[in-house]
C-alpha cells in the first residue's frame, strides 16, 4: 500500500492485469469441479427456461386454434414442469455458489491475515489502520464473489445469450435479425453508461476507505481528542469526508438508474419493430401470432444476458484493482524473517553482544552509528539518555524486530540473524509501555505468554509483581472480563497485569522499556521486591525516565548521538561528574522544586 492517509484516494483505475487473475485463479482451483456442477445446472435451468416460449408458440398457433385442449393440457403440464426443473437447477446451484464464495473469502483472508501478522512494525507505523481493514474484509469480499459468482456468471450469461440466439432462429429467421438490429444500439449505451458506471463506482469505493481510515484512526484516539477539545474540528472532517461518500454514492446510484429505462427503451423499439415488420412489413399473415408473440418473449429476455455481462465486465475491471491491492499487501516484504537455513536458538544463558552495529529506520538518518558492547548473563542494563536517542531502538535490536544494516547482535555468540524468530522471542519477555490488554479475562491476559499456565502459576506471578491485590479485589477476581485495550484498568494496573504475563512466561532475557511509567511511586516501590525476584538470574535490559527506579542496576549506559557516550554503575558516573550526572541531578532538582 502506498503510504498514506485518510486524505489520499487508493489508485483503483489500473491498467487490465491478466497476472493478477492467473494468481487468483489459484484460490479457485479447489473449488472447480463444483463450479463445473454449478455451471452445468445453471445452463441447464436456463436452457428449460427458454424452451418456454417455443411451447407457447405451439400453443396459441396449433392447440388452441384446433382446439386440441389435450394436446393444450399437455403443453401446460410441460410448461410447468420446464419452470419447476428450472427452480430446482438454480437453487441447487445458488447452495453451491455460496459455498464456494464463502470458502474462497476465507482462503484468501487467512493468507492475508497470517502475512499481516509477520509484516514488521514499521509497515503498521506508516498506514492508516483503517485502510488495511477495508482490504481484509471489503475488498476480499467483493473478490471472491467475482472469483466465484463472476466467472461462473459469463459463462452462464454467455450460454443464456448463445441459447437465445438459437431458440430465436429456431422459431423466426427474419425477426431474429430484426432483434439482432437493436445490438449496435445497446453496444453503444453499454459501453457509455457502463464506463461512467465504472469510475463513479471506485470514487464510492475510495472514500468509503477514506471515511473508514478516518474513522479508525478517531476510535483510537478518541481520548485525545476529548483531551484537546478536538470534537468540532473532527466532526467537521468527519462531515466532509462523509459528503465526499454521499456525493460520489449519489452520482454512481444516478448512472446505475439510468441503465434500465436505458434498455427498457431499447427493448420497446425493438418489440415494436418485430411487431411492424412480423405483422406489416414482411406481409399481413405471414408471420403467425404465436411466432410474433414468442419471438418478442425472446427479444425481452435478450437485453438481460447482455446486460448483465456488462456488469460482470464492471465489476472485473474494478475487482481487479481490489486483486492488485490484495496481492499487494501480501507481497510486502516480511523484511524480519527466518533466514532459509536457520537454525533454533538454544536455552539461552544471556550473554549479549552488539558488535559494531549501525542502523537506521530509513536511509536518511542514522539512528546507531557503531554501538558496540557486551551484556554478562545474569547482569542488568538501564539504558538511559535524552528522548530520541534510541533506547528503544537498542531494545528492538535485540529482540529482531529490525534487522541490524551493519553490525551483529549476538546472544550467547550466536548472531541472531542466523536462529528462528520464534525460538529467539520465545525466550524473551518484553514489556513496553504500551501494556496491551486483550479482550477477555485477567487470567487470560496473564495466561497469554503461556497458555499452559495453572490457576496457581497465574496467582504466583501476579502475587511477586503486586497485581494480586487489586486483581482480586475485583467483582469476578481473575475472571473478570476486561473490554478490549483494558479500557476499564487504569494504565498502571494494565502495568502490573503486564508484568505478570512477562513473569509467567519465565523469559532469559527481560527487556523493560518504561515499563512502571504508570505505576504510582507507592506501588513501584512495592514492585521493586517483586522486580528485583524477577531480574535474579536473567539479563534484563531497562528503559526508564524515573532514574530513582535503575540506580541499582549492575550498569547504565547513556545513550546519545547515535552511540554509547557513558557506561559504569551509578556511583561510577556520578563520580565521573558528566552526562548521567547532569540528567541525575537536574531531575534531582525537578523533584525537590514539585515536593
Ligand atoms: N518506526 C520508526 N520509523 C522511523 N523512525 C523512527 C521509528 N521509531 C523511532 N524512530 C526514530 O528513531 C529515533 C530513536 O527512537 P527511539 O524510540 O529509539 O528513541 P528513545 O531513546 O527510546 O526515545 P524515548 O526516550 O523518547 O522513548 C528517534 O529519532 C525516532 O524519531
Amino acid at each position: 500500500m502506498a503510504k498514506n492517509t485518510y486524505k489520499q484516494d487508493e489508485i483503483l483505475e489500473e491498467p487490465f492485469d491478466i497476472r493478477h487473475l492467473l494468481r487468483a485463479s489459484s484460490y479457485i482451483k479447489k473449488y472447480q469441479k463444483r463450479m463445473i456442477i454449478a455451471i452445468l445446472l445453471s445452463s441447464l435451468g436456463g436452457a428449460f427456461g427458454y424452451i418456454a416460449p417455443m411451447i407457447t408458440q405451439h400453443a396459441l398457433d396449433v392447440a388452441i386454434p384446433d382446439k386440441n385442449f389435450r394436446l393444450l393440457f399437455s403443453l401446460v403440464i410441460a410448461l410447468l414442469a420446464l419452470y419447476t426443473g428450472s427452480i430446482i437447477f438454480v437453487t441447487i446451484r445458488s447452495k453451491i455458489m455460496v459455498e464456494v464464495s464463502q470458502n474462497i473469502i476465507y482462503d484468501i483472508r487467512k493468507d492475508l491475515f497470517e502475512h499481516l501478522q509477520k509484516l514488521p512494525f514499521q509497515y503498521y507505523d506508516d498506514r492508516p489502520h483503517g485502510k488495511i481493514l477495508i482490504r481484509v474484509v471489503n475488498y476480499v469480499n467483493s473478490v471472491s464473489d467475482m472469483l466465484s459468482n463472476g466467472l461462473i456468471n459469463i459463462v452462464l450469461e454467455s450460454f443464456n445469450l448463445l441459447f437465445i440466439v438459437i431458440f430465436m432462429f429456431l422459431v423466426d429467421v427474419q425477426l431474429a435479425l430484426v432483434v439482432l438490429c437493436g445490438v449496435p444500439i445497446l453496444t453503444v449505451f453499454m459501453i457509455w453508461i457502463k464506463n461512467k458506471q465504472r469510475k463513479a463506482w471506485q470514487a464510492v469505493s475510495n472514500k468509503n476507505s477514506n471515511l473508514n481510515a478516518y474513522l479508525q484512526e478517531n476510535i483510537v484516539g478518541a481520548r485525545i481528542t476529548q483531551i484537546f477539545a478536538r470534537e468540532d474540528e473532527n466532526a467537521q472532517i468527519f462531515q466532509d469526508l462523509s459528503q465526499d461518500c454521499r456525493r460520489t454514492w449519489n452520482t454512481a446510484v444516478r448512472y446505475s438508474n439510468l441503465v434500465w429505462p436505458g434498455i427498457d427503451a431499447i427493448s420497446v423499439c425493438v418489440r415494436a419493430a418485430i411487431f411492424l415488420f412480423g405483422l406489416v412489413i414482411f406481409g399481413e399473415g405471414n408471420k403467425s401470432l404465436g411466432t410474433i408473440v414468442a419471438i418478442s418473449s425472446y427479444a425481452s429476455f435478450f437485453w438481460q444476458p447482455i446486460m448483465n455481462l456488462g456488469n460482470i465486465f464492471n465489476n472485473f475491471i474494478n475487482n481487479i484493482a481490489y486483486l492488485e491491492r490484495i496481492f499487494e499487501t501480501m507481497d510486502e516484504p516480511v523484511t524480519v524473517s527466518d533466514k532459509e537455513n536457520a537454525k533454533e536458538m538454544p536455552t539461552i544463558r544471556g550473554e549479549v553482544t552488539f558488535d559494531h552495529v549501525a542502523f537506521s529506520y530509513d536511509e536518511t538518518k542514522k539512528i546507531l552509528k557503531d554501538v558496540s558492547f557486551t551484556v554478562k548473563p545474569g547482569e542488568s542494563v538501564a539504558l538511559v539518555g535524552p528522548t530520541g536517542a534510541g533506547k528503544s531502538t537498542i531494545v528492538n535490536l535485540i529482540s529482531r524486530f529490525y534487522n541490524v544494516d551493519s553490525g551483529r547482535v549476538l546472544i550467547d555468540g550466536q548472531d541472531i540473524s542466523e536462529v528462528t524468530i520464534h525460538s529467539l522471542r520465545s525466550q524473551m519477555g518484553i514489556m513496553m509501555q504500551d501494556s496491551f490488554i486483550f479482550s477477555g479475562t485477567i487470567g487470560d491476559n496473564i495466561r497469554y505468554g503461556k497458555l499452559t499456565a495453572s490457576e496457581d502459576e497465574i496467582r504466583k506471578a501476579s502475587r511477586i509483581v503486586c497485581a494480586d491485590d487489586f486483581i482480586s479485589r475485583m467483582p469476578e477476581g481473575y475472571d473478570t472480563e476486561v473490554r478490549e485495550r483494558g479500557s476499564m484498568l487504569s494504565q498502571g494496573q494494565k502495568q502490573l497485569i503486564s508484568f505478570a504475563r512477562t513473569l509467567l512466561s519465565d523469559p532469559s532475557i527481560l527487556i523493560l522499556d518504561e515499563a512502571t511509567s504508570s505505576i504510582d511511586v507507592q506501588t513501584e516501590k512495592a514492585l521493586q521486591t517483586g522486580l528485583n525476584a524477577m531480574l535474579q538470574g536473567r539479563t534484563s535490559f531497562i528503559i526508564a525516565h524515573r532514574l530513582s527506579t535503575i540506580r541499582g542496576c549492575d550498569r547504565i549506559m547513556y545513550i546519545d548521538d547515535g552511540g554509547i557516550m557513558e557506561t559504569g554503575s551509578h556511583e561510577e558516573l556520578m563520580a565521573k561528574k558528566g552526562y548521567y550526572y547532569k540528567l541525575y541531578t537536574a531531575q534531582l532538582e525537578e523533584v525537590h522544586k514539585t515536593a
